[in-house]
């Protein structure tokens, strides 16, 4: 295995869905089917919150949902839990500044690939310099789907980070919508990344498509 190319990642970016049991009104593996149908590029399992399936039962979901992405060829990423994406063999793993050391999860991890939340120049660098294979960067606006999210910072970090050569993949989350995704494709983003606008919607595969429509055209636009 070699690790993923720059221009590969960018495109499977472009609508990152991530997920959890919490997040959904319906069951998991519908919510995720009717987002694939609708066009997602990239998983994550996000199993967090209040009320989050811990153990077997987490393992359970987490491969119940992988065996969905597999079937439609859908990078499925692991959110913090670095031994859970070993144990399934997952695509990857997304870790935080909270999380454990970015340069100790790519040595375990291998090729895999390799996502990392930074909120400012100096985190992104320091990404960068671990072996990110992306960077995600939000809150860019008020969410309600992290409890200890950090304040929105708007699309201007994006624009920021660009500008200071920060050219790594880098997904724009926190708040994000059909409507403002745009924005932060114009600001420099690849993709977009999204709990709620997927996960509660009354159609995940509506709300996922019209995402992938806007983040097109807004790239079309460039
Ligand atoms: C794509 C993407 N970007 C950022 C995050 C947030 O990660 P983190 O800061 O570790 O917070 P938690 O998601 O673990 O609560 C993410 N998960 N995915
Ligand atoms: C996990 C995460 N990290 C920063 S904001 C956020 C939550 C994004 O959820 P939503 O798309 O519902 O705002
Ligand atoms: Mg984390």
């Amino acid at each position: 295995m070699t690790r993923i190319a720059s221009d590969t990642m960018r495109e499977q970016l472009k609508v990152y869905f991530i997920m959890g049991s919490v997040n959904c009104a319906k069951p998991p593996a519908e919510v995720l089917a009717e987002a694939i149908a609708g066009g997602i590029t990239l998983f994550q399992f996000r199993e967090k919150g209040s009320g989050a399936l811990v153990g077997e039962q987490k393992y359970e979901l987490a491969k119940q949902l992988q065996h969905i992405c597999r079937e439609h060829g859908i990078p499925f990423i692991v959110n913090d839990d670095v031994e859970l994406a070993l144990a399934l063999d997952a695509d990857g793993v997304h870790i935080g500044q909270e999380d454990e050391d970015a340069r100790i999860v790519r040595a375990k991890i291998g090729d895999k690939i390799l996502g990392v939340s930074a909120h400012n120049l100096e985190e992104a660098r320091a990404a960068m310099d671990a072996g990110a294979d992306y960077i995600g960067v939000g809150p860019i606006y008020p969410t309600k789907s992290k409890e200890d999210a950090k304040k929105a910072q708007g699309p201007e970090i994006i624009r920021l980070l660009r500008r200071h050569g920060i050219a790594i993949p880098l997904v724009a989350i926190g708040g994000v919508t059909a409507d403002n995704a745009g924005e932060v494709i114009a600001a420099g983003a690849d993709g977009v990344s999204v709990i709620s606008a997927i996960a509660s919607a009354s159609s995940p595969e509506t709300a996922a498509r019209q995402l992938v429509r806007a983040v097109q055209s807004s790239k079309k636009g460039a």
